[in-house]
C-alpha cells in the first residue's frame, strides 16, 4: 500500500484562489493589498525564495514592495526603515526575510514590527495570542501544515502527534495548533532520548528538523500521517525533506512530498495573512 501524497502544490493554488477573490474585495473598496519585503544582503537561496513569493503575490493583485539592503545594515537602520513600514498606511503586511547578518540583532528587530502587520507571526504578541487560543496572525508554515494535515482525513481529536523541532518559527507554533485541534501532542528535538520510539507511536509526525532524510521510514507507524518540512539542498542539487520519503511513502496513510508539499503552502498562507490584514484595514474583518 502507498500513501495518498499531500499534493502542497496544488492545496497552495486553491488557496491562493480564494485569497485572489478576497484581495479582488479589497481593491473594490480602495484598499490595495500591499506586503512590504525586506531583504538583507544577497544570500541567493533568500533571493530565489522572496522573488517566489513576489510572483505569487502580483499574480493574485497583491502589491509586493521590495526593499533590499546591503549586508552591511545595522540594527538601528533596519529599525529605522521597520518603523517607517510601521507608519506607511498603504502597507498591510511586513516581512523581514530571515536569517538576518549576524551584526543584526533579530529579536529587537521582529519586536519592532507592528504586530498589526506581522504576517510572519514571529512577533511575541502574536506566538502568545497563539498559546491563548486567540491567533491573529498564525506563523505560515504551521498554518500551512495544518491545511495539510485536514486534507489527509484523519481525526486529530485524541490522535498521537509528534512534532520534531521547536523552533519558535515552526515547531513552537506547530505544537500549539496540534493541542488546540485537541490532539495528544509531543515535542522532540536534539536531546530526545529515543527518536524513533516517539515516531512509532505517532498518528501524526510533522518532521522539522533541518538534517536530510533523518526520520526513517521503517520508524513510521503504518497508517500514519507524515507533514515534511525539512528542505535540505544535497551536494548533488536534489532537494530532499527530513523523512526518508520512499520508505515513510510504503507506511504512512498520506505524507508531503519535498519539494511540493509543505513550501508551496508557506507562501500561500504568508499572502492569506497579507489579505486578513488588509480586510481589516478595509473593514472587511
Ligand atoms: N521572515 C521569513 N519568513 C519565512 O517564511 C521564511 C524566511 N523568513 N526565511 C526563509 C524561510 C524559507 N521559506 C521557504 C518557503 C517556501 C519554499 C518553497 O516554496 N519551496 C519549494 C521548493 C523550492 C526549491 O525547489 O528550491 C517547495 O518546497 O516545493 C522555500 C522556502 C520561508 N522562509
Ligand atoms: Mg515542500
Amino acid at each position: 500500500m502507498s500513501a495518498q501524497r499531500l499534493d502542497g502544490k496544488a492545496r497552495a493554488a486553491r488557496l491562493l484562489g480564494e485569497v485572489e477573490q478576497r484581495v479582488g474585495a479589497c481593491t473594490e473598496r480602495g484598499v490595495r493589498p500591499c506586503l512590504a519585503v525586506v531583504l538583507v544582503g544577497d544570500d541567493p537561496a533568500s533571493q530565489v525564495y522572496v522573488r517566489s513569493k513576489e510572483k505569487r503575490a502580483a499574480e493574485i493583485g497583491i502589491e509586493a514592495r521590495d526593499h533590499r539592503l546591503p549586508a552591511t545594515t545595522t540594527t538601528d537602520e533596519l529599525l529605522a526603515l521597520v518603523a517607517a513600514l510601521n507608519a506607511d498606511r498603504t502597507v498591510d503586511g511586513i516581512l523581514v526575510q530571515l536569517p538576518l547578518p549576524p551584526q543584526c540583532d533579530t529579536q529587537r528587530i521582529l519586536l519592532a514590527v507592528d504586530p498589526a502587520k506581522d504576517v510572519d507571526g514571529f512577533h511575541p504578541d502574536n506566538l502568545g495570542r497563539l498559546m491563548l487560543g486567540q491567533p491573529r496572525f498564525v506563523a505560515c508554515t504551521p498554518q500551512g501544515c495544518m491545511l495539510l494535515l485536514a486534507d489527509a482525513g484523519l481525526p486529530l481529536a485524541g490522535a498521537r502527534a509528534l512534532v520534531i523541532g521547536r523552533s519558535t518559527i515552526v515547531g513552537k507554533p506547530m505544537t500549539q495548533l496540534l493541542v488546540h485541534a485537541d490532539a495528544t501532542v509531543t515535542t522532540a528535538h536534539s536531546r530526545t532520548r529515543d527518536l524513533a520510539a516517539e515516531v512509532a507511536r505517532a498518528d501524526v509526525v510533522v518532521a522539522a528538523i533541518g538534517r536530510p532524510e533523518f526520520v526513517r521510514g521503517e520508524w513510521i507507524k503504518p497508517g500514519a500521517v507524515v507533514i515534511d518540512v525539512g528542505m535540505n539542498r544535497l551536494a548533488d542539487g536534489r532537494l530532499v525533506g527530513d523523512v526518508e520519503f520512499s520508505a515513510a511513502e510504503a507506511r504512512a496513510s498520506a505524507i508531503t512530498p519535498v519539494p511540493g508539499g509543505v513550501g508551496p503552502m508557506t507562501i500561500a498562507c504568508l499572502l492569506n495573512n497579507v489579505v486578513l490584514a488588509a480586510e481589516r484595514r478595509a473593514g472587511l474583518s
